[in-house]
């Protein structure tokens, strides 16, 4: 009689050979791991690190902008600022660890004694998570990488930034404006940068009736640090109490 695993065996019902045999010895093709079944398990993996390594995270605020900042510009100190006083108001701060105004904020947010958490992505080049990032994880794909930002932050502050930036914020907007998502902020710092985009919202999308009449009101603009913390704050307390 064998028994394997919940399995009870006997007679000519007894393989040659034992489960942990079968798995240990290498042969056969090798193809399988190139197939969609088994990138499955792997995003699978993804959400179980990413879940288990964000859900104990205190209440967080994910920074977006540009990974092209260079170190010490004007924009470079904005994200600083930004990261810094979300940290120093209890927040920690999320971004998607890479450089620029990602490593400035996860900088401000370390710096200020706060937890800096980097949601890196695996690129067609070699790197690694910014310097400044404490708790950090490597994403293979990027939707799972979305979902984290999403399910661990009670806003999202979006600074100046190119296509990956956009890319971020017109999905959290997405998902606010289709009630896929409890509200949260989505607060645009940089007047002068984004003025533009807003006004085409509000002139071209909402007068050709793309969008509906509240929906510019999804994104909020200002240029002063002390405001995004102001409205990620009283968002907070509407919502939590
Ligand atoms: C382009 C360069 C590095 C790219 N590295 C990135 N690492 C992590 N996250 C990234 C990276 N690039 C884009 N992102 C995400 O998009 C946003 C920035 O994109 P943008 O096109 O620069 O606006 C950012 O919030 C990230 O989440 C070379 O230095």
């Amino acid at each position: 009689m064998r028994r394997a695993g919940p399995l009870t065996l006997r007679g000519s019902a007894i393989p040659e050979t034992t489960t942990d045999q079968r798995l240990l010895d290498r042969r056969g093709p090798t193809d399988w791991v190139h197939t969609d079944p088994w990138r499955v398990l792997r995003i699978q993996s993804e959400f179980v690190e990413g879940f288990g390594l964000l859900s104990e995270v205190g209440h967080a605020v994910s920074v977006f902008g540009s990974a092209r900042a260079a170190r010490g510009s004007e924009r470079y100190l904005l994200a600083e600022e930004v990261g810094g006083r979300l940290a120093t108001d209890g927040y920690t701060v999320i971004t998607g660890g890479g450089p620029g105004m990602m490593e400035a904020a996860n900088k401000g947010a370390r710096e200020a004694g706060g937890t800096s958490i980097g949601l890196g992505i695996e690129l067609p080049f070699e790197q690694s998570v910014n310097d400044y990032v404490d708790i950090g994880v490597t994403f293979r794909y990027f939707f799972v990488r979305k979902t984290m930002f999403v399910k661990y932050s009670q806003a999202f502050v979006v600074l100046p930034g190119g296509f990956g930036t956009l890319d971020e914020l017109f999905e959290a907007i997405t998902l606010v404006q289709t009630g896929k998502v409890t509200r949260f902020p989505v607060i645009l710092v940089g007047t002068e940068f984004w003025g533009g985009l807003h006004d085409w919202i509000v002139k071209t999308l909402r007068t050709e009736g793309m969008i509906s009449e509240g929906d510019p009101d999804l994104v909020q603009l200002t240029d002063d640090p002390a405001e995004v913390v102001r409205i990620v704050h009283e968002a907070h307390v509407n919502h939590f109490g």
